[in-house]
């Protein structure tokens, strides 16, 4: 017995580090609730096309489904699973490999697993099990409309409803219905979300409209090679083939989208409790309250135990960590270290991954963070959540016809997703700084991306992909009529339409960009042969990518001391050209970049990011034979090219101009809408004649950020 014992001790020890971290890992999934419920889950998917599958947070969803089906005789092809976000379709991605003794992506041929986020396809000829982002799943719908890899699509945290996962919704209902060849399964999951009306939406059949996607052809085949007015190839795109109605019609006899073919299923309970702790009162000061709050937990709780705290935005994040850690070198030396971690969208990808290594010896992980911590993550060591019970939204004001971010109370589903990043790996604790009473008044979910955003690049993809009368297709929460006249107007203005509706060769091109459809046309514009300027503009749209380059100046020491240093880079014509010139002297600097940036007070982090948007934008613009230049950039100084880049800029936010007023205050050609300059702008205070802004913010009034001075008579020129 003894001897059996130790050579099957043997037998583990001899194999690979990878299969004995497998070997680990296994006992602490067969404790996930969700390891109970294997067998059930592939039952019914051997018996139905779709399972809504709702469980709490930390059962084991995300990272166990994938390995429960992947050798279910149906499913020969992948396993593609969306997530939200990149760093969650990352983490998971390291955790399954982990999990299933593989390595990772791209870095060996026989890796079985592996994931995809803009800018970064980590896979290998054998991933079968692929976590994307859902921008990178509609991205590759454009490219095979079949999804003919895929034997199961995993749309996870859909409880999110941002507009991609609506479309991957429609998307895929309209597929279960045409796709017959190579069955497909989907698997709709999430701890919070609203499972009636998605069984609902499943179970509908949907109409045989036009909109029903091109099974057949993929957006790759008809391609009309530039002629952006050139007819279309009518057959393809006219809604369903010939074939295809003969499919839809034998459909409307079967009852493959019935009820029947919708399955349900509920996971039971999490691996560990989180006590949940409320204010006795409302907070007016909330960094103050969460910082007292921070140190009250590191003081009387016990090692270990990371804290995740979550915050509105990335502004308030650095602020925040500069105070805590300014406070914790007056820690007497009987209390552990602290090791504050930011953790926001625009950060490199080197940078978002730093929450998720272990903190050094008797040091406690502080991790700042904004809601792309919220869903779907587990951050190592964390058992203190922190909510501030606030998030940034996006808001589509339809008058300007602009997106705006506002400060908002979060959803009641999005407090209890913040609560369940605690008690993962432990017992855990969920510090709410807000009332009771406050969490009882919240809204049960977030409002649906779709209700309130601009949906220029949600109707451009549905265009791309086939579904053209895009008012019938099928969606989850319909989106506002004028939104999507605004977004249809938008489009054809940016030449991404004809004026039939159809999508037009450029369109196409700018679908395929990870870009929205306005950043996409100054793309394509620069590459036009007499602007000649793809790098510069794909310079500046790299540094639009990330929040911001500049760092924050608070004191008047300074803030003298970055006037000094910025004045060397600063365009009189504005910011696009100043971002230019940071970019191409950061480049240029061979010695020292971390020095140099702090010598400019500009964050090297963000120019990190940006550096590595810029090669990868730079790669697939050549790939898109937008780029077939090889020589160098311009210099930024030089005027011709100044105003080359503008007018790009020009050309795809038109709708982005303010006009100078007798009162002295800019008002937008489109709407009248009062906008001033933003103060982090280079132009701020200046008269000018006209402007143009990427990005509109509303805080205490309107202000155009990232602002440049244009002439009127170029914005007759661009905009015939
Ligand atoms: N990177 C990781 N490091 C350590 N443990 C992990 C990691 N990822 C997952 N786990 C463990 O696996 C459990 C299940 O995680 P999983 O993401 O599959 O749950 P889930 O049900 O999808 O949760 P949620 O709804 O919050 O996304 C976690 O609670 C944790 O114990």
């Amino acid at each position: 017995m003894e001897s059996n014992k130790s050579t099957k001790r043997k037998r583990v020890d001899e194999k690979t580090p990878l299969q004995q971290k497998r070997v680990k890992l296994l006992e602490g999934r067969k404790r996930l609730p969700i390891w109970q419920k294997q067998n059930e889950i592939r039952s019914v998917l051997r018996d139905h096309d779709v399972l809504v599958l709702s469980g709490e947070t930390g059962s084991g969803k995300s990272t166990q489904v994938p390995q429960f089906i992947l050798d279910q005789p149906w499913c020969r092809g992948k396993i593609a699973t969306t997530q939200p976000r990149r760093v969650a379709a990352i983490s998971l991605a390291r955790r399954v490999a982990e999990e299933m003794g593989t390595p990772l992506g791209s870095s060996s041929p026989a890796s079985k697993v592996g994931y995809s986020v803009r800018f970064d396809e980590n896979t290998s000829p054998s991933t079968r099990i692929k976590y994307l982002t859902e921008g990178m799943l509609l991205q590759e719908m454009l490219r095979d409309a079949t999804m003919g890899q895929y034997s199961c699509v995993i749309v996870d945290e859909v409880h999110e409803r941002s507009v991609n996962v609506d479309l991957i919704l429609g998307f895929l209902k309209l597929l279960l219905s045409t796709r017959r060849d190579k069955p497909l399964k989907v698997v709709v999951m999430s701890a919070t979300a609203d499972v009636d009306s998605l069984r609902r939406f499943f179970s509908e059949r949907p109409t045989p409209i036009r909109s029903a996607i091109s099974t057949a052809v993929t957006a790759d085949t008809v391609e009309t090679d530039g002629n952006e007015s050139g007819p279309e190839s009518e057959a393809s795109w006219d809604g369903l083939s010939d074939s295809e109605q003969h499919r839809a019609a034998s459909m409307a006899e079967d009852d493959r989208c019935s009820e029947k073919s919708v399955a349900y299923c509920h996971v039971e309970g999490r691996q560990y409790p989180v006590l949940t702790r409320y204010l006795d009162s409302h907070s007016d000061d909330i960094m103050e309250t969460t910082l007292h709050r921070i140190f009250q937990i590191h003081c009387k709780e016990p090692m270990p135990g990371d804290l995740l705290v979550f915050m509105t935005g990335s502004d308030k994040i650095l602020d925040l960590q500069k105070i805590v850690e300014e406070y914790a070198q007056n820690l007497t030396s009987d209390f552990p270290k602290l090791l504050v971690l930011p953790l926001f969208a625009a950060l490199s990808q080197a940078a978002q991954q730093r929450p998720f290594q272990p903190a050094p010896p008797n040091t406690r992980k502080v991790i700042l963070s904004t809601n792309i911590a919220e869903t779907s993550v587990t951050v190592p060591g964390v058992r203190f959540v922190v909510d501030t019970g606030m998030a940034k939204v996006k808001q589509f004001r339809i008058r300007l016809g602009l997106d705006s971010l506002l400060v908002k109370q979060i959803s009641k589903s999005s407090a209890d997703q913040r609560k369940g990043r605690a008690g993962r790996e432990a017992p855990g604790q969920c510090h709410r700084l807000y009332t009771e009473a406050a969490y009882r008044s919240m809204d049960e979910h977030d409002k649906p991306e779709i209700l309130r955003c601009d949906l220029s690049a949600a109707v451009l993809t549905m265009k791309a992909r086939g579904a053209d009368d895009v008012l019938g297709f099928p969606f989850l929460t319909p989106p506002p009529r004028d939104a999507m006249e605004k977004a249809l107007l938008n489009l054809l203005q940016l030449g991404a339409l004809q004026g039939t509706g159809r999508i037009s060769a450029l369109g196409r091109k700018i679908a395929r960009l990870p870009l929205t459809p306005s950043l996409g046309r100054v793309i394509i514009e620069a590459a036009r042969p007499e602007m000649d300027c793809l790098l510069e503009v794909i310079d500046i749209v790299a540094c639009l990518s990330v929040e911001s380059i500049w760092l924050n100046v608070d004191t008047e020491e300074v803030r003298e001391r970055a006037q000094i240093a910025r004045q060397q880079l600063a365009k009189r014509s504005g910011d696009h050209l100043t971002l230019l010139a940071a970019v191409q002297a950061y480049a240029a600097e061979q010695s020292d970049r971390r020095r140099w940036a702090d010598d400019h007070l500009i964050s090297h982090r963000a120019m990190q990011s940006v550096m590595d948007v810029r090669k990868q934008l730079t790669a697939q613009c050549k790939q898109a034979k937008l780029l077939l230049r090889t020589t160098e950039a311009s210099s930024a100084s030089d005027e011709g090219l100044q105003e080359r880049v503008l007018k790009c800029f020009l050309r795809g936010f038109s709708g982005n101009v303010a006009r100078l007023c007798p009162d002295g205050s800019y008002k937008t050609f489109i709407g009248n809408q009062t906008v001033a300059i933003h103060p982090s702008s280079v132009l701020r205070g200046r008269k000018l004649e006209a402007i143009l802004y990427n990005e509109f913010v509303y805080t205490s009034k309107a202000y155009g950020r990232n602002v440049s001075a244009v002439q009127l008579r170029w914005f007759e020129e661009v905009v015939e």
